[in-house]
């Protein structure tokens, strides 16, 4: 968060509402609300699930605060390397997806989705690896979806299809511990990476301390910006993948941002900085879709026209306002 916030009228002022439609549903999501400034240091993004209290939002808006007023850590990287990512689809589906993710060699495919059963993440994990190859990465997010048995079970299944990690298997530390040590006695390859016990939690850093992952997923949005997150992954002193929350072009730069600034070394694997792929239309005339692979680091500059285009309606507009002005009401008592 800046050292003091910019005035809110500043801050509504510069804001755009977008709805875009996504191509396929993703986390139950078919529509992408977001919050676009037109920020001094440049665009900006706020755009927690509308779902996500306050104080969770709180944090998203400080990191949009963050990344519009403020500058910025240096970045080291000009590029990003990004991985596919695959939402609960049939195995029949896949290979439009990946179509969407040209040159990516790692994919991550959503496991656990609530409605389906585990054949259907079988199926759909062997169809992955099986359009992409021997040589590729595929790792899975369950998204807290399974008990410490049911994931036991799950990565056992799994485990022919060589997996590089699996994202947040279940809910607690304790439970992701458990997990770990039992894949290991069972003689397992499976690593573990916490997603929502670092983005969710009251402390990030108590799943590094418990030993209960081997890497960190890393966010900007919901860790408070790319100085905050790069704080956090100094003294969680794991390695880390930095991925997104279904942005638009602009917050997926900020994630850009942060991978390309993040020490020597601590760079796990692709990111999950891809799923632009994933919406229908940007804020930008140059989305940050995956090329070869990869994605540039840099603000995409806002176009006037998509900004019209995927203009929210009035009344989602307005939700959106009193929803930036009662974090913002959160972020100044915090600062006060
Ligand atoms: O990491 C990726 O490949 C893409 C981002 C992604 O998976 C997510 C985006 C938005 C919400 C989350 O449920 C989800 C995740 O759990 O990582
Ligand atoms: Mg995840």
């Amino acid at each position: 968060m800046p050292s003091s916030l910019p005035p809110l009228a500043e801050v509504l002022d510069s804001m755009r509402v977008v709805a875009i439609p996504t191509r396929t549903r993703f986390r139950g999501v078919t529509v992408r609300e977001a919050a676009i400034f037109d920020a001094p240091a440049g665009p900006s993004e706020f755009s927690p699930f509308t779902e996500y209290d306050d104080a969770e939002a709180a944090s998203w808006l400080a990191a949009a605060l963050d990344y519009g007023w403020t500058a910025q850590p240096a970045p080291r990287l000009d590029r990003v390397e990004v991985n596919a990512t695959v939402p609960a689809v049939a195995p029949d589906e896949v290979a439009r997806i990946l179509d969407r993710f040209p040159g990516c060699r790692t994919a991550k495919v959503k496991v656990a989705e609530r409605g389906q059963v585990l054949a259907d993440d079988v199926a759909r994990v062997r169809r992955v690896r099986e359009l992409m190859g021997p040589d590729a990465r595929v790792r899975v997010d369950a998204n807290t979806g399974w008990s410490v048995a049911e994931a036991v079970t799950a990565l056992t299944a799994l485990a022919e299809f060589e997996l590089e990690y699996a994202e947040q298997p279940c809910v607690s530390v304790p439970e992701l511990a458990d997990v770990r040590d039992r894949l290991r006695a069972a003689g397992a390859q499976v690593r573990i990476a916490a997603d929502e016990s670092v983005r969710k939690a009251s402390d990030p850093l108590a799943v590094a301390r418990a030993g209960a992952a081997d890497l960190l997923i890393i966010k900007a949005q919901p860790l408070g910006g790319v100085a905050r997150a790069l704080g956090i992954v100094r003294e969680a002193n794991l390695p880390v993948v930095v991925s997104s929350a279904l942005d638009t072009s602009v917050g997926i730069s900020m994630g850009a941002h942060l991978a390309a600034a993040l020490p020597e070394g601590m760079l796990a694997g692709a990111c999950g900085l891809g799923t632009v792929a994933l919406l229908a239309d940007d804020v930008t005339d140059t989305p940050l879709v995956p090329v070869e692979g990869v994605i540039p680091v840099g603000r995409p500059a806002l176009s006037e026209a998509s900004l019209t285009r995927t203009a929210a309606s009035p009344e989602r507009t307005a939700w959106w306002v009193e929803r930036v002005t009662r974090c913002y009401a959160l972020l100044a008592a915090e600062a006060a």
